[in-house]
């Protein structure tokens, strides 16, 4: 029988909702094994002010961590100073930062056979003069990849995008042949790898308003997409598009697709989340170790309430458990 799935789950900005969102998976028996990377004492303070009885055991690399209810595995991180739902500090920045890094590491050395991160506010990690646009980025570099994909999916959608956190005023420039061709070759071929799907169909939109209108409303789709998604067809890859955006989030087009990919990110996930919020999930494809995410930020107003809901952590764990399996599988086959 194969060894079980250990994920490492970090629980993102201490203010925000991740740590109780964390404690709340307590609540039951789980699977698979999921080990904490926080600070102890905030979870703790935590669970007291929401009143939940959750034992906390420390956890060290080569131990299955608890799956029963009331108890928790969590892998102590230093740096905490701060502890009060709902107000942020910029203080706590490099703790959060910290928790990412030895997650991901625990990945690349074997200890986890995957991450999930709950959210971080990435407004304060800047203000304490640490350039952070996001895990996505962050898990890039820190893996040593030249190019990561970012997709949310729900059960009936996925959307990836060509650029993530970026300024607007950026984006147009950003939109290159290289990047079209690393982001797509890696959709389509992670969709293979975690998804099952063995030819994916891509729906790939324009930039412009109705993709450009034959090149009146903007030259990117005739200059750098429509040539660049002909070179990806030769490979094999199967596209559709440019497509206007507008209209390529209907049935007609997403029936018979398993994918979008979207140019910039409020082109595509105001519509993912539209459709699926609080039960989505944000996977990074590309990296080297698996990493998947809630689909929600760290609702401040929210935090110390325990009004939140855990339907997208559910989901983030279960597609994070869903591609471990697959890369275990895959590495089983390589080496065998
Ligand atoms: N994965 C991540 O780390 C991640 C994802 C998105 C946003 N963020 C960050 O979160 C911060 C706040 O972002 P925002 O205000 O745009 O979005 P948000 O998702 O935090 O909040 C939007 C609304 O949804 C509600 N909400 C969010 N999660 C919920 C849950 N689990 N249950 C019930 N209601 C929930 C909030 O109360 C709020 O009303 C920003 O700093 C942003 O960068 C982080
Ligand atoms: N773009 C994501 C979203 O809207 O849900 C979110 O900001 C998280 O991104 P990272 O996973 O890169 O932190």
């Amino acid at each position: 029988m194969s060894s079980p799935v250990i994920l490492a789950l970090t629980a993102g900005e201490p203010a925000g909702i991740g740590p109780e969102l964390c404690l709340q998976l307590a609540g039951e028996t789980r699977q698979p094994g999921i080990v904490v990377i926080a600070s102890k004492s905030l979870l703790a303070a935590r669970a007291k002010n929401l009143g939940l009885a959750v034992e906390l055991h420390d956890w060290q690399p080569g131990q299955l961590p608890e799956t029963r209810a009331g108890h928790l595995s969590v892998r102590h991180v230093d740096g905490c100073h701060s502890e009060t739902a709902g107000h942020v500090d910029s203080a706590n920045s490099q703790y959060v930062l910290d928790t990412l890094t030895i997650a991901a590491e625990g990945c690349l050395k074997g200890d986890f056979d995957g991450m999930v991160t709950a959210p971080v506010h990435k407004g304060v990690i800047n203000e304490a003069g640490i350039a952070f646009s996001g895990h996505t980025e962050f898990l890039q570099e820190l893996c040593g990849v030249e190019r990561v994909v970012m997709m949310l999916a729900t059960e009936e959608l996925r959307v990836a995008l060509v650029t993530t956190h970026l300024p607007l005023k950026d984006v147009p420039e950003a939109i290159t042949p290289e990047r079209i061709t690393q982001v797509t070759r890696i959709l389509s071929a992670d969709l293979k790898t975690f998804f099952g799907i063995e030819q994916p169909r891509i729906l790939v939109a324009g930039l412009n308003p109705h993709a450009g209108e034959g090149g009146h409303l903007g030259r990117e789709e005739i200059d750098v997409i429509e040539p660049t998604l002909e070179k990806l067809r030769a490979e094999g890859i199967e596209l559709t598009g440019p497509l206007p955006a507008d209209t390529l989030f209907t049935p007609h087009w997403l029936d018979n697709a398993d994918a979008a990919l979207a140019m910039y990110h409020d082109q595509g996930l105001p519509v993912l989340k539209f459709q699926g919020f609080g039960r989505a999930v944000n996977i990074t494809l590309g990296l080297p170790i698996v990493r998947t995410s809630v689909d929600h930020g760290t609702a401040l107003d929210l935090a110390g309430t325990g009004k939140s809901d855990a339907g997208s952590l559910h989901t983030a764990i279960r597609v994070g458990e869903q591609m471990a399996l697959c890369r275990k599988a895959a590495n089983a086959g390589e080496y065998s």
